[in-house]
This record gives structure tokens, sequence and C-alpha cells, in this order.
């Protein structure tokens, strides 16, 4: 596997990476020109802030799998154009969280005291004490907008300092806001009017890009200061230059600009604004556990493992991930089953979650399910990212439902597929902690481990069929470790689960199916 670099990380990450035995190429700053003659050979790459992975990047990215973002902020990333791909996008969320409070603290230090323009003064050798005043926080009103990781990490830092927390974020729970002892503001507007001073904490959306434009300044105290500490645009920059001129706005501290890398804004030439050049995430300790997060999870990525930090995969925490782990092998082996024994287009697959697995992550656990189905004619093609996708994408309809009873089982998991030929059940179950079984397929009731090279054969029930069955596998060479058999409640006929040794192969499976007494026999691959 091939993964490429193409932004700095630190060497924790890099020496990683190197050890699992990947080719690892560090190319960083190469044009745009170089990066998409390069990256077709590429199964994953890694990078930060700058590098624009779009649709451009995806159609000459022909191999790539996962794309490592070695930070927080995925606006530089297309998440459509990679999941339907199925590629798996993973970034750090927690790893720079405390590096980029403590900036947008420092910056705020500097706008209120007007440290960088003393400093800059002190430093081309003059002494005049009169033009820095500044203005304290204490007991003044913090507004934050977006009380997610690194918002509410400014709330309780910024309440040491004496200053009144009130928040704008309609997405968090109000015990959160309670807990935080941050007042809740139901509107921006009202935010805005109660400030002296504004922060802004959210990702880059379609909604919050310039959510803080020409009306919100006209809703401000004179004078208010903001920061943004998140991403150019989120307070609209054109807006923010004509506040600050007008004098509406009296200072503006910054770390990401619209624009950037490139220097170019207005905002640049103000006296009132204090920037830097996005170094939020910038300090040893954030670049470490960042470098050491992103190069761990594009490992497990690439080795097909569900990561934890997948961002266009349903979010989950490594334990409850442990915790899913053989339930989500379990819904795997059942999607696996269908389309070895039938080969009708599914039209609706409704999955039925019994027992204690129905308290358990519904969604990630239909991505495996899903994910089985479609291997099994997709092959690699098909992983966790894209298996939704695939099925919509088909026209499938996807029910899911939850049922406290289980029958004999503390879980299973039921199947219905529905096709224009009707409708195929199975159901599987986990046995102790984490055995599946297939507990039952079209009313035949079984206890089958799914597991190797499997053989299913429907014969009609009359005596002498397992000696018929065994001689006609032994005269094929085909050795037979397991044999579970069913008998119909409505019908004649049995179905017969076998565990084989080997593959079973075309010519032989003919054989079998011309048995006296066998109308049909599939060979499966678990
Ligand atoms: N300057 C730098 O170097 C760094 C910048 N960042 C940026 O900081 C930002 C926040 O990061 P986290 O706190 O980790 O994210 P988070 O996801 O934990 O929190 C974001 C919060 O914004 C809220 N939100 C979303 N839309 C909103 C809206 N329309 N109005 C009000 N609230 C809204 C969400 O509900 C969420 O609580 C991101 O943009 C990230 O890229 C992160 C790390 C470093
Ligand atoms: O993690 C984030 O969202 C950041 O903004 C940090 O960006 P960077 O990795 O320093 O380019």
């Amino acid at each position: 596997m091939k993964i490429l670099i193409a932004e700095h990380i630190a060497d924790e990450g890099i020496h990683f990476l190197k050890q699992t035995g990947f080719n690892v190429d560090i190319k960083l700053k190469l044009s745009r020109e170089a990066l998409l003659d390069c990256i077709g050979v590429y199964d994953a790459i890694i990078v930060r802030s700058v590098t624009k992975v779009n649709e451009e990047l995806y159609e000459h990215a022909t191999n790539l799998k996962v794309v490592g973002r070695a930070g927080n902020g995925v606006d530089n990333i297309e998440m459509d154009g990679a999941t339907k791909r199925g590629i798996i996008v993973v970034n750090t969320p927690d790893a720079n969280t405390v590096s980029a409070a403590e900036h947008t603290i420092g910056l705020m230090l500097s706008m209120c005291r007007n440290i960088p323009r003393a400093n800059a003064h002190i430093k081309s050798k003059q002494w005049d004490r009169t033009l820095f005043r500044g203005v304290e926080l204490m007991d003044k009103t913090l507004g934050i907008v977006g009380l997610g990781r690194i918002g509410s990490m400014v709330a309780t830092r910024m309440q040491s300092f004496g200053m009144n927390v009130i928040a704008y974020d309609p997405y968090i729970r109000r015990e959160r806001f309670d807990q935080l002892k941050v007042t809740r503001i139901d509107e921006l507007g009202e935010l805005m009017r109660q400030s002296d001073i504004v922060t802004v904490h959210t990702p880059k959306t379609k909604e919050t890009l310039g959510i803080i434009g020409a009306e919100e300044f006209k809703l401000c105290k004179k004078g208010v200061r903001v920061v943004n500490c998140a991403r150019g645009g989120i307070i609209d920059e054109a807006a923010l230059h004509e506040a600050l001129e007008n004098g509406t706005v009296a200072g503006a501290a910054i770390d990401v600009l619209k624009d950037e890398p490139h220097p170019i804004s207005p905002l640049l030439d103000l006296d009132q604004t204090v920037i830097t050049p996005h170094l939020g995430a910038d300090t040893y300790e954030a670049q470490k556990n960042v470098g050491e997060a992103v190069a761990l999870e594009v490992f497990e990525a690439l080795q097909g493992k569900l990561v934890a930090n997948a961002v266009n995969l349903p979010s989950l925490k490594s334990q409850e991930l442990e915790a899913l782990h053989p339930y989500l092998k379990l819904a795997e082996y059942i999607g696996k089953i269908y389309h070895q024994i039938r080969r009708d287009a599914v039209q609706k697959i409704e999955l039925i979650y019994k027992g204690e697995v129905g308290k358990m992550d519904k969604t990630t656990l239909t991505l495996a399910y899903l994910k089985g189905l479609y291997e099994i004619i997709l092959e690699d093609s098909v992983n966790y990212v894209n298996a939704r996708y695939i099925a919509e994408s088909r026209g499938v309809t996807i029910v899911e439902g939850t049922d406290t009873i289980s029958g004999n089982y503390t879980s299973s998991i039921a199947a219905k597929i529905h096709t224009a030929n009707g409708i195929f059940t199975l159901e599987g179950a986990l046995f102790g902690k984490d055995e599946p079984r297939i507990v039952d397929m079209n009313g035949y009731a079984f206890d089958v481990s799914p597991k190797g090279n499997m053989l299913l054969i429907e014969n009609i029930d009359q005596p002498g069929m397992i000696g018929k069955i065994g001689l006609t596998l032994g005269n094929e060479c085909i050795n037979i470790s397991t044999m579970n058999v069913s008998l119909s409640k409505t019908s004649a006929n049995a179905l017969m689960f076998l565990t084989v040794d080997a593959p079973v192969s075309t010519e032989s499976l003919e054989v079998i199916r011309k048995t006296d007494g066998i109308k049909n026999a599939w060979s499966l691959k678990m």
C-alpha cells in the first residue's frame, strides 16, 4: 500500500506509518498539477487544511481508499465524492482542541491589550505608553457561537477570567449549557446584542458561512470585539472590514482567512486587527497528538477496519466500536448469504434488531449488513462508507426496526428481503460473546456457524438422503466438517447446511445437483 503525506505531520506519525511496512512518500508543497499527476498510484493521502481534496483530485486518484485529515476541520474535503467512491475520510477532532482554545484566548488577550502593536512599537526602539490602552475581560460578556469541543473549552477557561459567558448553539442540549454554567441564547441576534466580545467556533458549512455579517454587526454594542479561530468567512470579511472602519467593531482577532494561504485580505491593513496565519493547531503537543492519531487511523482504515473518527461514517467512540464488533460480524454474515443463493434483484430490505442488539447503533449494523450483501457481487469496491449509497442508488428501500423479544436468544438480527419473486428471510443470532449463528432461513430452523466454505443443499426429505449426499461428496473428494439438517414444516423438503474443507467446484456442484433426491445445491463462501 502506498501513502502520500502531502502536508507536514509530526515525525511520530511518519515513523509509525513507516514501521507498518507501508510505502510512505512525503511530498510537501507539491504544485496542484504535480499532485494530480502522482495521486493515481496512492492508496491513501494525508493532508491538513491547505490541500483541496475535491472531485478533480478524486478523478485522478483511481486507487485512493483513505483520506487522512491531520486535524479537525474537513471543509477542504468534498465528502460526497469520497463517499460514493467508498473512500473513507478520517480526521483527528480531539487532538488539537486544547491548542485551538488556547490560541483563541491568546488572540483575545492580544487584541484587548494591543500586544502585537505594542510589541512592534518597542522593537522599533520607541517608548510611548499612551498609544496602547486596552480593556479588561473581567465582568465583560463573552458570546460564543458554537459550543462544541473548542467553544466549551473557551467558555470554562474564560469564566476563570470573571467573564459572563453566553452562547448560541441550537444543536446542543440545554443540559450541556447548564453543566458548563453558560447562558443559552436562542437567537444569534440576541447574542450579538448582549456581547462585548464574540468568538466563533462552528465548522464552516453552508449555514455558518457569513453567519456574522452586516446585519449582525448592526445589532452589536458599539465597540464590540470579535474573534475567529474557526474558519475564514464564518465572520464575513467585507462586513467586518466595514464595521472596523466605521467604529462599530473596535477590534478583531483572527487566525483564519477566507483566501488563505494567500495573505491578501484588506483586514491585514487595519491597526485594529490581530492576525495569525492559521496557527491554532500549531503547538508541539497538538501536532504530536494529531500526527500519531492520523497515522493510526489511516493504517487501520487501509486494513478495512471500522475507524472511530471516520467522518463519512456514523461517529462511534472506540469502546462503542469494540462492543459492536461481534454484532457487526453477525450482520455482515447474514448479508453475505442472500446473493450466494438468489440472484433476484432486491427491492426492499427489512432488518429487525431483536433483544440486546436493538439497543446498539443500528445505522452501523445496517452498513455491515449491506457491506456483506454487496461484497458478493461487487467484491472490494464496497465498504462501510459506500454500502448505503450503493443500496440507495439501486433503489433499494431499507427499513430498520427493533423488537425487545428475541425468542431463544439474547440478540438476533432478522433480515427480510423483498424481491419481484417473493420474500427471502434469514435470521442470525449471537451465541456466547462473539459466535455468530444462522438460526433460521425461510422458516427452516438451524444452528449453523457461518464460516469458511459452506454448501447448502435442498433435498427431498426421504430416508437415506444423508448417506447419499455423503457418498456424492466423498466421490467428489469433498471433506465434510459439519452438517446441519432442517426439515420443512410445510413441505416434504429439507435444507442442509454443510461446512466443507475446500471450495466446491462448479463441476462438483453440478454432480451434486443431479443426484437423485437433491433439488438444488449452492456453494457459499463466508
Ligand atoms: N484555527 C485552527 O487551527 C483550528 C480551527 N478549528 C476549527 O474550529 C471549529 C470548531 O471545532 P470543534 O469545536 O472541534 O467543533 P465541534 O463540532 O465540536 O463544535 C462545533 C459546534 O458548532 C455548532 N454549530 C454548527 N452550526 C452552527 C450554527 N449554525 N450556529 C451555531 N452553532 C453551530 C455545533 O452544534 C457544534 O456544537 C471548526 O471550524 C474547526 O475547523 C479546529 C482546530 C484548529
Ligand atoms: O484542525 C483544524 O481544523 C485546523 O484548522 C488546523 O489546521 P492545520 O492542520 O493547522 O492546517
